[in-house]
């Protein structure tokens, strides 16, 4: 039988044009549990249309994800692949969070060797504008942005504890003298471009092996194990909202902001209440109001491509008035 022709239909449906002989690429991100957390993934998969990506949207699933949470994600156009948990060598670790523990299993994503480069965006994550030219940025390096350290989840380390900031390192100057080197670079692990190999998957899952497990768990690894091919990347690809308090004169235009990072204790969109501190901010109130809109937006929804063999058909329903679909790309 002759291969089914699909029409993927770019604009609206979030599906890649075919690959042939060009690199492939897609959006990654990880869901863990049977919780709510599925909404974000939800809201992120339809942001990703909402700006007209050319790429898709792959969710990276641990086995306690639930059989109707993973139709949910597929229903609106995601890849879902289930991933084997990571559990870091035994510890007496007290994480920023106790639930970071499972995230050391998002190592699992640098399996997905049939891209060729991802970017990896957390599921409370929303992006405004279109990225996709971050998958142009040369290979060989990790891009991500630079993370802030003045929040009380940063209270056990000594940047915190001297006030010492890397968004604004002139502030408070890191005491060579006393302390040593300043600490490298340090990025947020919700945001990051990076190229899948098996090779780099194993050596990352061994070498965690000997690590010991630290409050920020794998993004602590994570900078860790990249930190000579880090690269930051401006602000604006993964806004931490601690940002719009801690530093405002880096932020700049928020309307130039192409990627929100709802990470601030409260700021979970789907969880939002205003009761915590900072969450009566205007800025915030506005940004967590643009994620809802984007997950009610029904134009929105994934539309699955019409094979061209039942085009001619729905053109007839819907020449007749019984049948609304859109199936023809913007630009036909
Ligand atoms: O119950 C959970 C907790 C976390 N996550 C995933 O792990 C990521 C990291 O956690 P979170 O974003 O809550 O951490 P934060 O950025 O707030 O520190 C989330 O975005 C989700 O992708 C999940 O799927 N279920
Ligand atoms: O497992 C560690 C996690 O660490 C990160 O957390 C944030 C967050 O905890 C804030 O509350 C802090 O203030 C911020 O600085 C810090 O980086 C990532 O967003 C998440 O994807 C994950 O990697
Ligand atoms: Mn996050």
């Amino acid at each position: 039988m002759a291969p089914e022709i699909v029409l993927s239909d770019n604009t609206t449906s979030g599906l890649m044009k075919p690959t042939g002989g060009f690199p492939s690429r897609a959006y990654v991100t990880f869901l863990a549990g049977n919780g709510d957390y599925v909404k974000g993934v939800v809201g992120l998969a339809k942001g990703l249309r909402n700006v007209k990506t050319a790429y898709p949207l792959v969710v990276a699933v641990l086995p306690d994800v639930p059989e109707e949470h993973r139709r949910i994600l597929e229903s609106q156009g995601c890849i879902v692949k289930e991933i084997e948990p990571v559990y870091p060598p035994e510890n007496q670790t007290q994480f920023a969070m106790a639930y970071y523990v499972i995230n050391y299993s998002k190592l699992r994503i640098w399996n997905f060797d049939e891209y060729s480069k991802m970017i990896y965006l957390d599921a409370d994550i929303q992006v405004y504008d279109n990225i996709d030219h971050l998958f142009d940025y040369p290979d060989g390096h990790f891009y991500a942005v630079k993370d802030c350290f003045c929040e009380k989840t940063w209270s056990h380390t000594p940047q915190y504890k001297i006030g010492y900031c890397q968004q604004c390192p002139d502030k408070v100057k890191w005491p060579t003298k006393e302390m040593g080197p300043a600490p490298s670079l340090y990025f947020n692990a919700g945001m990051f471009v990076y190229e899948p190999s098996k090779k780099t998957c194993k050596a990352l899952l061994e070498t965690l092996e000997t690590t010991p497990t630290t409050p920020f768990a794998e993004q602590d690894y994570l900078n860790m194990f990249f930190k000579d091919i880090y690269k930051p990347i401006p602000m604006a690809y993964n806004l931490v909202l601690a940002m719009l308090w801690r530093h405002p004169e880096n932020v700049g235009d928020l309307s130039k902001v192409k990627v929100v990072h709802y990470c601030a204790a409260g700021s979970k969109p789907w969880r939002y209440t205003g009761k915590e501190e900072n969450m009566q901010r205007e800025d915030i109130k506005m940004l967590v109001k643009k994620w809802w809109d984007v997950y009610n937006d029904e134009s929105l929804d994934y539309k699955p491509p019409v094979p061209v063999s039942l085009q001619p058909l729905i053109r007839a329903l819907s020449e007749a008035g019984t049948v609304h679909y859109i199936t023809a790309p913007s630009a036909a």
